[in-house]
């Protein structure tokens, strides 16, 4: 059962905060309980009255009923109190109980807190309080909301206990709260972010930012698993015969060996209900559960058959041609991980040990945003000033083959206004927003502008070449990558820092492409203090490198099947040295 509790001081307001929730979840449509922790002798009945006669004359439980409730009380007299868990056996199926009190109790709770009441906060020492409902504002490692903020402390209660997800009446899933706005701010003083740096600022504060849905197994595969799927079942079920044959019991000794054979077989998903008698044979088909008696089958094309018998030659090991019941996957065990991206196998996997229907993220929507004067449609007539869309085309491709929602957010002028009502729409759509264009510090570099005068930009100056200038920022809740125009460098900053934290944030974790050293086909000389990317193929076992390192050739991307990447050290590569290579296919494109 689903369990929350209301904890805090004397007159911090939970009494008030649990009447409210009730009333606030049952008009959403939940069965609720609560259960309360009262004073030692805290009585609900009334001297005088016949169920108190009954209780003083020493009965040990009393009902009262009538056609509108019913009331159980239970005298413990020496017995010890009840634990809580003992005490929610007891209820009925509902929803969501809520507990008020049981401060010791592990189960999650929110703390209710009032500042004229003259308390300290529990939450700073107790892990199980999840959030606190104040009536002051709280600097707090956890969730605080406003006191009389029923609304989303009811929201927060049911997503904690998952039930968003499924009675939500907008069905759109059980959603994280937004990602806070100072989610990307950089260490103070830094100036030029070493690329590892900056991944794992990324990495380590960016976490699921979707809901989850149940999807039928057909349709689930490229979607993220959301929990451990845990097998239902053995796989195989029972013990089973690999092969058509015969099944007895025993393992046989080298030499001749004849078995009588009885009536009847069993084939897959036909069982034999019988017991086959020790010293007899009896017919099996591949897949078929071994009968009672049956440990051990011979190869049909082993045997000579009879009308009633078989013959073949030992040796045949106990055991031989079967499979044991569970020595695929065990029931309970950790078939797939949580976050576990479903392949086409997974989906047989899952099938095998008894799911019809799996519990997955909701897609990543990510949206994707051209901006600049100067860009026109691809195909449209340009005039000369003008250039072709190239990012957008491209961003949003690579946003499917990784496996999102992409969403074609336009483009948008050099136009401050323009550009902020876009991000505004666009924060109601998608999960996360990648901008190509105005990254940078120019007098038309609006992406960073608002984003630092929405006070959440990180303007990241990144020791990377191409792909400097990244503007990471949130929106409206929404985090927003600020990619670089240069095509080049936009592309390499969605493979090196959007790839993975989106993936991060889809619910698939943190991914990290796989590379493999290559003996060099170039040679080249580079300064130390920047780690940098060369668009490159193999060739004749060889990594080639893209005749220039132009940011804004898009050619050479096209040309290229990979990255080398060079690390943030000098180097003074001739050819034959190894280096390291990663195939677009290891970034999932
Ligand atoms: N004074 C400085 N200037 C520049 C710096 C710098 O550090 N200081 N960095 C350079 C580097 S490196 C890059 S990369 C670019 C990135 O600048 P922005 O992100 O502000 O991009 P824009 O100026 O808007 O555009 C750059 C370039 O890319 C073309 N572009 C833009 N969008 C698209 C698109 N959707 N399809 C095709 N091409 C696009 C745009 O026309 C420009 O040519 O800044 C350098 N400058
Ligand atoms: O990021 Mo820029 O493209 O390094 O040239």
């Amino acid at each position: 059962m689903n369990v929350f509790g209301v904890t805090g001081w004397k007159n911090a307001g939970k009494t008030g905060l649990m009447e409210r929730l009730v009333a606030e979840i049952t008009a959403r449509g939940f069965t609720v309980s609560t259960v309360k922790h009262a004073h030692h002798a805290f009585d609900v009945d009334q001297k005088g009255r016949d169920s108190y006669r009954h209780r003083a004359a020493g009965a040990h439980e009393v009902m009262l009923a009538s056609g509108k409730r019913v009331a159980q009380m239970t005298e413990l007299r020496e017995t010890p109190e009840p634990k809580l868990a003992e005490l929610l056996a007891r209820l009925s199926p509902v929803d969501l109980v809520l507990i008020e009190g049981y401060k010791r109790e592990a189960h999650p709770k929110i703390e209710a807190f009032r500042q004229e009441a003259g308390h300290a906060l529990i939450a700073p020492g107790d892990p199980s309080i999840r959030a606190v409902a104040a009536d002051v504002s709280l600097d707090l490692d956890r969730p605080v909301f406003d006191l009389d903020d029923t609304v989303a402390i009811a929201d927060f209660i049911l997503r904690e206990v998952g039930l968003l997800a499924t009675h939500a009446p907008e069905a759109t899933g059980l959603r994280p709260p937004p990602l806070k706005n100072d989610c990307f701010a950089l260490p103070p003083g830094v100036n030029w972010t070493p690329v590892d740096e900056a991944l794992a600022e990324l990495k380590e504060r960016l976490r699921v930012v979707v809901g989850q849905e149940e999807v039928p197994l057909a349709d689930a595969a490229g979607r993220v698993l959301a929990e451990d799927l845990v097998a239902k079942r053995s796989n195989p079920p029972l013990p089973n015969t690999a092969v058509d044959g015969y099944g007895f019991s025993g393992g046989v000794p080298e030499g001749e060996a004849q078995f009588p054979l009885i009536d009847g077989r069993a084939a897959a998903g036909i069982p034999y209900q019988g017991r086959v008698p020790e010293g007899a044979a009896i017919r099996v088909l591949t897949g078929a559960a071994l009968p009672d008696g049956v440990d051990t089958v011979v190869l049909e094309e082993d045997c000579a058959i009879g009308a009633d018998q078989i013959a073949f030659h030992g040796p045949i090991k106990q055991g031989a041609n079967t499979r044991k019941a569970g020595e695929d996957v065990a029931e309970g065990e950790v078939a797939l991980p949580k976050g576990r991206v479903l392949t086409p196998a997974d989906l047989a996997l899952a099938s095998a040990i008894g799911f019809g229907v799996l519990n997955v993220f909701q897609p990543l929507r990510v949206g994707v945003l051209s901006t600049g004067d100067e860009l026109v449609e691809p195909g449209e007539s340009a005039g000369p000033g003008q250039i072709f869309d190239a990012n957008r085309p491209m961003l949003l491709s690579a946003i499917a083959r990784f496996g999102y929602e992409a969403v074609d957010l336009g483009r948008v002028k050099d136009d401050r206004d323009g550009l902020r009502a876009q991000l505004d729409a666009a924060a109601e759509r998608v999960d996360v927003i990648l901008t190509s264009g105005g990254a940078s510090a120019g007098d038309e570099d609006h992406v960073s502008a608002l984003l630092r005068e929405s006070g959440a930009l990180a303007e990241w100056r990144i020791a990377l070449k191409p792909g400097r200038p990244l503007a990471l920022g949130v929106w409206n809740g929404v985090p927003v990558f600020g990619l670089p125009g240069n095509p080049v460098a936009a592309f390499v900053c969605t493979l090196i820092f959007a790839r993975p934290s989106l993936s991060k944030m889809a619910g698939s974790g943190w991914v990290e492409p796989l590379g493999f050293d290559l003996p060099a086909a170039f040679s080249k000389r580079k300064k130390p203090g920047r780690r940098e990317f060369l668009r490159a193929r193999m060739r004749n076992g060889r990594a080639e490198v893209f005749k220039s390192e132009g940011s804004g050739r898009v050619s050479g991307l096209s040309w290229a099947e990979g990255l080398v990447e060079l690390g943030d050290e000098g180097h003074e590569i001739v050819e034959g040295d190894l280096v390291r290579f990663y195939p677009y296919g290891s970034f999932g494109l």
